[in-house]
């Protein structure tokens, strides 16, 4: 299809004989924020890493465009890697490094800018996420709300195309959450960027997502995928329609 961004093709992922999902089928489209759903331990982080060429498919493809990641040669495989921006759970900032040098590491590791354009760049990426002027703090010095921010400028440094998040909202209280949610947002409308996260906030799920995949850990596959306030109204799968509406059953979103 001439807009996917990422095709996953009868995709089975597996840790050794440990099969967690079998014959998953779906497309993220250019511009989507797409949601990796689903109930505990069925597997989302894992998808994750698949899309993100951390872990190879047991079976099947992942296709970037047109191309197979794991028919690539290394050159092929690091040109996509760079497309690519990842904010992790914790926002995984390095401890010992200022904002300013987190946000700089992937430009040092990447570009080959002058040290002052990379002071620079750093500084008005953390502008972009409401940092500005927090350079010299250390991830210690500052809120959960305000690390995520962080972990975000630094997943932006090098202007992605493709932007993934685990469990973004984890650990943040609501007000946080939302705000979080609104500057993603901002963020993909800004750069045109796509987006894949793993949620089970359905605040979030519903506040931003357009496109999805269902991940079910009992049958150990895909029950569904498209976008959720759809999947809430028409899916015919009762455990998909349970975990939208927060097990009521209402398939009015308003209720939920
Ligand atoms: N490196 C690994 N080696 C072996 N098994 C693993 C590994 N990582 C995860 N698993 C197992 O795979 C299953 C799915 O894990 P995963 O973290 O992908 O699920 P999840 O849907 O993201 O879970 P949660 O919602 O609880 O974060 C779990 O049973 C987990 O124990």
């Amino acid at each position: 299809m001439a807009d996917a961004a990422i095709t996953i093709r009868d995709l089975t992922m597996a840790y050794g004989s440990f099969v967690l999902q079998r014959d998953l089928n779906f497309t993220v489209q250019k511009g989507d924020i797409f949601v990796i759903m689903g109930g505990s331990g069925c597997g989302k982080s894992t998808l994750l890493r698949h899309l993100i060429g951390l872990k190879a498919p047991a079976r099947g493809q992942v296709l970037y465009g047109t191309q197979d990641f794991w028919k690539m040669d290394a050159s092929g495989r690091d040109r996509i890697n760079r497309k690519c921006g990842i904010l992790y759970q914790s926002g995984a900032l390095w401890s010992s490094m200022t904002l300013a040098e987190n946000v700089a590491v992937p430009l040092r590791a990447y570009t080959r800018l002058d040290k002052k354009t990379i002071g620079e760049l750093a500084s008005f990426k953390l502008s972009l996420v409401g940092l500005a002027g927090f350079e010299a703090f250390y991830p210690s010095q500052i809120s959960g709300g305000m690390k995520k921010r962080a972990g975000l400028a630094r997943a932006i440094a090098l202007d992605p195309e493709l932007l993934f998040f685990d469990e973004p909202s984890a650990g943040l209280d609501p007000v946080s959450a939302r705000n979080l949610d609104d500057l993603i947002l901002e963020l993909k409308e800004s750069m045109g960027a796509t987006v894949v996260l793993v949620t089970h906030e359905l605040a979030s799920i519903y506040a931003i997502a357009n496109n999805s995949v269902f991940l079910d850990a009992g049958s150990k596959t895909m029950l569904a995928t498209g976008d959720p306030k759809r999947l809430l109204r028409e899916s015919d799968n009762e455990t998909v329609v349970n975990f939208l509406s927060r097990g009521t059953g209402n398939r009015e979103l308003q209720s939920i």
